[in-house]
């Protein structure tokens, strides 16, 4: 964990001592209770102190070796959760900060939540136990070959045949083969998959069915099952952990009770029936994983902006022309202006996936009262969300490198593993920019609600404010202005609400909504991540509204959330212009007062990335050290590569020696 101990120095004290709050109570604040603070801190420590979740080597194991090890943690990481009789809060922080990619993420993050949302109360008695109880391992296969984003183009087929009472799975073609699903390609035994259904000559669409894909004596393939994992992936160690699979069937035979029938059913005569609820309820689990996707997008923000921070705080370039100390890098505005907004982002994340995990249990309350009333507040919110903060996560973590110079291209750094683990978030759970479509299309019906008086509600109420927000004119007149919540909230309003107008109405003059929505995609985009900064941006404020208990806590986090809005209104200048929502001096007073935020900000910026609380072994990264120490690491580390093993390398005899010989004979002619 922290350095600290007897003899060891903390290069980054001096740097600790200016903070101008209570660490303490901002590592409550940023994981939502004492008790969450306790819990997470011991299972961090449980999995630092021991050597199986060691993982500084992970980029210099070959891809065989590297899933081995994968393999063996999470055996390792199992039988310390039964052990210890841990709690699932537990167990799941356990697994959090054993921090490598692998089967179980899709067995506990997809398999179990499927069944759970799909299945009866009759096969989650069945099923879910030996779930539980790893006798099953399951993985959640829906992406084909052919198709991914859209779902409703799946190919393999679930042929009912009423004469044995069985589903026949089939892949009829090449691109049927489902390709991506994590967990397929050498570790599941089970997985939930989704196919068209058909009975009675008639295809009813896609549906969610159990099949068995391993031996349970062998591990060997069923019969009539083709498996394998879709090969290397981008990055050393990162996702290449994970085993993505492909599978084919050739007409392989499941008892009927293994379609999941909580919204329909076929009868053993192979009559179709479907419950009175909606259709999309079979995308819940997306709905689910993409809730959780947000709070990891805090997590590994946080993570790369901890790395940078206290890196730019302990490294020194140039001094000033009068000599004297050189300068730490942190105290370059240009460094501040890069990775403050960063910070902050993370911060901001946070707290709006806090609120997504509020919105979305909500919703699931309502649901099991057959109220489908919020069902697409919950795809809205989680659609855009995951969509934002993953894109805006993964650019971050990239940022973060270049803020660390040369040495943040190093492995050891831990930042090129962090972002080649992240980046496929952009992807996985919707592709960012199919998920912001479907914000947009739902932006767009409220739109042209608004006319028959329908109010929208939820994240969507601001619109019915559309006589005040599509005239108002911003009120700011000095730097200072920008301080205040209710300026910030109707700027961002206002913005949201304008482009989302001026897109229905280019939408409207065009030849048919079809091609409306078509031609102006790129304009919806843009309408989609104003309408979802809008809320983070709000639910940042909220948060800064509530009681927060420890001195200079809430000062912090209120000035958090300026650098994060106003960061903001600097990005997208041309929005706020271009819709009149604020004049160009305006937005010139905005920048000047977020440079007056990061100098707020620096005294406070290592403790605020401490409030993280994270282990020196979680974070991963020589730079990130918690007591600053880098240089000696990194030179320790450099000699751990297996390239020093000998001073000559392997290949020299063959490769160099021949070549500079030859070199020498020539240059004696
Ligand atoms: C060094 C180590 C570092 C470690 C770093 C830390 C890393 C952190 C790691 C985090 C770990 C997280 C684990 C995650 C593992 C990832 C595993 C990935 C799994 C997958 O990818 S599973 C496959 C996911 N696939 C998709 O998401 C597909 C996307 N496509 C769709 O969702 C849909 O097809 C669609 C929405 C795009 C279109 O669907 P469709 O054609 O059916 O629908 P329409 O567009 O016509 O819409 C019809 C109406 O339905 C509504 N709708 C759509 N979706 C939903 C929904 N989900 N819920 C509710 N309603 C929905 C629309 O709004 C339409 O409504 P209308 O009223 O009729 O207009
Ligand atoms: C690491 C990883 C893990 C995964 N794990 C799983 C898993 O466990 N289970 C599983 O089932 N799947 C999994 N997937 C698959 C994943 O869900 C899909 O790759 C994802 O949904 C995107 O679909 P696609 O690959 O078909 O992309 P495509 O839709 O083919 O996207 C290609 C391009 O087309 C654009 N595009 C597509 N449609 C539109 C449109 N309507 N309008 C405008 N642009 C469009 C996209 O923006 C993108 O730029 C995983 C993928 C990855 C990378």
């Amino acid at each position: 964990m922290e350095a600290g101990g007897a003899g060891e120095v903390d290069h980054l004290a001096g740097e600790r001592a200016t903070a101008q709050f209570d660490v303490d109570h901002m590592k409550v604040a940023w994981a939502g209770s004492r008790h969450a603070v306790d819990v997470a801190d011991r299972m961090a420590r449980l999995v630092a102190s021991d050597p199986v979740f060691r993982k500084d080597n992970r980029t210099m194991l070959p891809r065989k070796e590297l899933f081995k090890d994968t393999l063996r943690k999470a055996a390792h990481a199992w039988k310390r959760i039964v052990e210890l009789r841990l709690t699932e809060e537990e167990a799941n922080l356990l697994r959090l900060y054993v921090d490598q990619p692998g089967y179980v993420d899709l067995h506990w993050g997809m398999f179990v939540p499927a069944i759970k949302g799909q299945g009866t109360e009759e096969q989650q008695k069945k099923w879910l136990p030996l779930a539980y109880k790893f006798q099953i391992i399951g993985c959640y296969a829906q992406t084909e070959l052919g198709h991914g984003s859209n779902v409703q183009g799946l190919e393999t087929t679930a042929t009912f045949d009423p004469k044995t009472d069985e589903f026949v799975m089939h892949s009829p073609t090449l691109t049927s083969s489902k390709w991506w699903p994590g967990g397929l390609g050498k570790a599941s035994t089970h997985a939930v998959v989704y196919a068209r259904l058909i009975t009675e000559g008639k295809d009813y669409g896609i549906h969610g069915f159990i099949v068995q894909l391993r031996s349970l004596e062998d591990h060997s393939p069923l019969p009539g099952v083709t498996l394998g994992d879709i090969g290397g992936k981008f990055g050393s160690g990162a996702y290449n952990s994970m085993d993505n699979g492909v599978l084919r069937f050739d007409h392989v035979r499941i008892p009927r009770d293994q379609m999941l029938m909580r919204l329909s059913q076929v009868t053993k005569e192979g009559k179709y029936v479907h419950s009175n609820v909606p259709k999309q309820l079979l995308y819940g689990t997306m709905v689910f994983v993409r809730q959780t996707i947000v709070a990891d997008a805090s997590k590994a923000l946080s993570r790369a902006t901890c790395i940078a921070v206290r890196y730019s705080a302990m490294r020194k370039q140039f001094g000033p022309q009068t000599g004297g100390p050189e300068t730490q890098v942190l105290n370059y505005k240009t460094q501040q202006s890069r990775l403050f907004p960063l910070l902050a982002s993370a911060y901001a994340f946070r707290f709006v996936g806090e609120w997504l995990k509020w919105l979305y249990t909500d919703v699931t309350h309502k649901l099991e009262a057959k109220d489908f009333s919020t069902l697409q507040e919950a795809h809205a919110c989680t659609a855009g969300l995951k969509a934002v903060t993953t894109s805006a996560t993964a650019d971050g973590i990239e940022e973060c490198r270049k803020l660390c110079g040369g040495h943040g291209y190093l492995n050891s750094s831990g930042l090129p593993e962090l972002f080649a683990t992240y980046v496929p978030a952009c992807t996985y759970e919707g592709d960012n920019v199919v998920l912001l479509l479907q914000v947009a299309r739902i932006l767009m019906k409220t739109v042209s609600q608004l006319a028959s008086g329908k109010q929208p509600v939820g994240t969507m109420a601001y619109m019915g404010n559309v006589q005040y927000l599509m005239q108002c004119k911003c009120g700011v007149n000095t730097a200072e202005d920008w301080l205040s919540p209710a300026a910030i909230r109707e700027v961002f309003e206002a913005r949201a609400l304008r482009m989302a107008v001026n897109c229905a109405q280019n939408i409207n003059r065009a030849p048919s909504q079809e091609e409306g929505l078509y031609e102006l995609s790129p304009d919806l985009l843009e309408v989609a991540v104003a309408h979802i900064q809008l809320i983070i941006v709000t639910k940042f404020i909220e948060k800064v509204e509530q009681d927060i208990p420890g001195e200079g806590v809430k000062e912090q986090l209120r000035n958090l959330c300026n650098v994060y809005a106003l960061y903001l209104v600097h990005k997208h200048l041309g929005d706020f212009l271009s819709t009149g929502c604020m004049t160009a001096r305006q937005g010139a007073l905005a920048n000047q007062q977020l440079g007056k935020l990061y100098a707020q900000l620096r005294p406070n910026a290592v403790a605020l990335v401490d409030a993280f609380n994270y282990t020196d072994h979680y974070l991963g990264s020589v730079l990130g050290r918690y007591d600053g120490n880098v240089y000696p690491a990194l030179y320790d580390e450099a000699w751990k590569d297996p390239l020093n093993d000998s001073p000559v390398p392997d290949g020299y005899r063959e490769h160099l020696r021949p070549l500079l010989k030859q070199q020498l004979k020539l240059s004696r002619l």
